[in-house]
């Protein structure tokens, strides 16, 4: 469902992304795991149509991201750690249609979508309350209505549970585990061990742009010979720091 070709992007003097191919099927969630400046969000914000690659390309539901940007963005569903970027003027509902509009859907479609959604994500009470005042985890729920209002197949997570509470930290990994049991495939990066160990399937580590491994949790700890993800992790990227 998502296939990414040597994809690449320089900015100027920094390759942030260098040679980057893997493929992710649908039903799964794939961990994308590096350190700080290691091209994470540059990649996914490539997969998303917001930055075009300098070399090599990916592909969503078999649309390529460079010449059917407007094609594959009805794919994708874009969730984005901080930055919630919702309309405080506007109503819960309002902001949420806002999106399914853009995404081509019909007053009929948009409604029963939003009460469908408003129901799963237990928003029922403040659907239809400004969201200017609301909490983060409320926040949150909107932002998540508004990435799948148009119920796309793939799912693009930039370390989406940063800054949240526990409690709202749960919700969104259940929504994470949700994605996948209905079949969508689904990308995040996190530097969260539990969180990578709890819902991934398989994950891919990368070091200054590179992929240096990709596996399942189980097929890396048995091939570094350790049962701790996060030690496999720094053996893996401390044996590569400059
Ligand atoms: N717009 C930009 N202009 C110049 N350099 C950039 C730009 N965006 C990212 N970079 C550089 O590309 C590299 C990869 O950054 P990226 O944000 O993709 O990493 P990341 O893995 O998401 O890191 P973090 O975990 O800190 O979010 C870094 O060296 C960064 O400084």
């Amino acid at each position: 469902m998502v296939k990414l070709i040597s994809l690449g992007k320089r900015f100027k003097e920094v390759q942030a992304v260098d040679d980057l191919s893997f493929e992710v099927k649908g039903g799964e969630i794939f961990g994308l795991l590096g350190e700080n400046g290691a091209g994470k969000t540059t990649t996914l914000r490539m997969l998303a149509t917001m930055l075009k690659p300098t070399s090599g390309t990916a592909s969503i539901c078999d649309l390529d991201i460079v010449k059917q940007p407007s094609e594959v963005r009805k794919h994708i569903g874009i969730l984005f750690g901080g930055e919630a970027g919702l309309y405080d003027r506007l109503t819960a509902r309002e902001n949420i249609a806002y999106f399914g509009k853009l995404n081509g859907m019909d007053d009929n479609a948009l409604k029963k979508r939003i009460d469908e959604l408003s129901q799963t994500l237990d928003m029922e009470e403040f659907i239809d309350r400004r969201v200017g005042k609301f909490s983060k985890g409320m926040k949150q729920k909107v932002t998540i209505a508004r990435a799948i209002v148009h119920d796309p197949e793939v799912m693009l997570l930039d370390e989406p549970t940063v800054g949240l509470d526990v409690t709202a930290a749960r919700t969104l990994q259940d929504f994470i585990a949700q994605c996948r049991d209905q079949g969508k495939a689904v990308i995040f990066s996190s530097h969260i061990m539990s969180e990578v160990e709890r819902l991934c399937d398989r994950i891919g580590i990368i070091h200054k742009g590179r992929l240096v491994d990709i596996g399942t949790i189980d097929g890396l700890k048995q091939q570094y010979n350790n049962s701790n993800l996060e030690e496999v992790f720094i053996q893996l990227i401390g044996g590569k720091s400059a």
